[in-house]
């Protein structure tokens, strides 16, 4: 135990960068698995898709109107109007069933294939119906271009073009190009199976009433949440209380049937602080028990048979942050995503953020444009363990180490968090 004691206090701190560098190796890609296109929804594409046909397959008409030869109405114009037979009649779903001379027309609606011979539609708004020796005619004072309303074969894409890249996270555009080409049975990576638990012996059930001194497990629901906006499947445990066999029973039973596991609380140095006892000890192997970050400095990664074990923080603030920095990633490496970290930005600080410090601060704050400018506008509330204002949070904003702060006016870099913007 004293040894133990001694690692927990003894911990060497590796920049942010680095300690996602030590996680990456061990997010090993899920199976793949298809699934009906409404299920794809918010999934990662497994393979890259071609396009099976060109897109239109057919010349398509862009209005309700009639197809024609653009050159029958050269030089036409309201003194020396032109008038044009029209000898078919094209619904959309139909196909031409006359093949059209200069000097006819078939009247089209829109979406339907345009005759072969024609090279125009002109809509109906621009034509006057007249009969001629019983025949309907048209009659047009205006000259079309050629091409005129026609959606010309391959406009949108080639046979054979790649339609969606592998990694590509699938939502209503990509769902809509996919039913387009028919591919209603969609390979998709198989959501990465995660275990959550806190551990700390001050924790209420959410449906329990309040304690004195207790409070209740915010941070499993936080979590869930934040498993399932990055594509992850979270499946939730009781929180056990502070007892070191008890976390290890837990995290090893965790193991045997999921891919990664994730708990909060317990990572510190404190007296019942097990999570940290636990990754000292010979049951995983530590990747890291500090990083240089502020909150979240004592966020712990371990490995166990090549799983993941993230331990993160019990103050919600940095196990939020703990979250979005490392587990995040991960799950999205795990699901062959490219660029799996929060995107950066760039953004005026817009009032000034002094707190003194010599690890680099990921400080929750809202993004604002104002006059096209982004400025981001840092919590009044961003202590590790306050909870409230991670609600109204856009992104966090980056603080590097320093001993005066950041003035306002100042460029910092912020990682847009998921989601729209507050002020919206
Ligand atoms: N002597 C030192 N004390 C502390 C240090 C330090 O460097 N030296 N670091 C502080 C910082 S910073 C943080 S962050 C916390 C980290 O604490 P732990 O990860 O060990 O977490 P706990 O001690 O279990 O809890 C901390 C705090 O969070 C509340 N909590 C825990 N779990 C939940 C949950 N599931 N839902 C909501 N809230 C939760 C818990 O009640 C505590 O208030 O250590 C500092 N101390
Ligand atoms: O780990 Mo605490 O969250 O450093 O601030
Ligand atoms: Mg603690």
């Amino acid at each position: 135990m004293r040894e133990v004691e001694q690692d927990k206090f003894r911990r060497k701190a590796l920049p942010v960068a680095e300690a996602q560098a030590k996680i990456m190796p061990y997010a090993k890609a899920t199976d793949t698995e298809m699934v009906s296109l409404p299920e794809a929804h918010g999934r990662i594409l497994a393979k890259p898709i071609d396009a099976p046909h060109p897109y239109p397959h057919f010349r398509r008409s862009g209005m309700d109107g009639f197809a024609i030869f653009s050159s029958d109405t050269t030089s036409c114009h309201a003194g020396q109007p032109v008038h044009l037979e029209v000898v078919d009649e094209i619904p959309a779903g139909s196909v031409p069933q006359v093949k059209l001379k200069p000097g006819q027309a078939a009247r089209i609606m829109t979406g339907a294939k345009v005759p072969d011979e024609a090279d125009a539609v002109v809509m109906f708004e621009m034509t006057e119906s007249v009969l001629q020796e019983g025949h309907l005619h048209i009659r047009l004072i205006r000259e079309i271009e050629p091409g005129k309303n026609i959606t010309p074969i391959g406009l949108e894409l080639s046979q054979g073009d790649v339609i969606l890249e592998a990694g590509r996270k699938l939502t209503a555009g990509e769902i809509s190009v996919l039913a387009t080409f028919g591919i209603h049975r969609v390979p998709v990576m198989k959501r990465p199976r995660i275990a959550v638990f806190s551990t700390g012996s001050e924790l209420l059930r959410i449906d329990e009433p309040l304690q004195d001194g207790r409070i209740r497990n915010s941070n499993t629901y936080l979590l869930y949440s934040q498993i399932t906006e990055a594509g992850g499947e979270p499946f939730l445990f009781e929180a056990i209380e502070d007892d070191l066999a008890k976390a290890k029973a837990q995290v090893e039973a965790a193991f045997e049937n999921y891919d990664v596991v994730v708990t909060t609380g317990g990572v510190s140095v404190g007296d019942y602080d097990i999570m940290a006892d636990l990754v000292s000890g010979d049951s995983v192997d530590m990747l890291f028990n500090k990083v240089t970050m502020r909150p979240g400095s004592v966020t712990t990664a371990a490995v166990k048979d090549g799983k993941l074990l993230f331990a993160l923080s019990g103050n919600p603030g940095a196990c939020f942050v703990g979250f979005e920095l490392f587990v995040r990633p991960a799950i999205g490496r795990m699901m062959g995503i490219a660029q799996p970290f929060l995107p950066e930005l760039t953004a005026e600080l817009a009032r000034s953020y002094r707190k003194i410090n010599n690890f680099t601060r990921f400080v929750r704050g809202r993004l604002e444009f104002r006059e096209g400018k982004l400025y981001a506008i840092p919590a009044e509330l961003d202590e590790s363990g306050v909870m409230i204002t991670i609600k109204d949070s856009d992104a966090l904003i980056v603080i590097p180490p320093s001993n005066t702060g950041v003035e306002a006016g100042e460029r910092v870099t912020v990682l847009k968090l998921p989601g729209g913007f507050h002020s919206f």
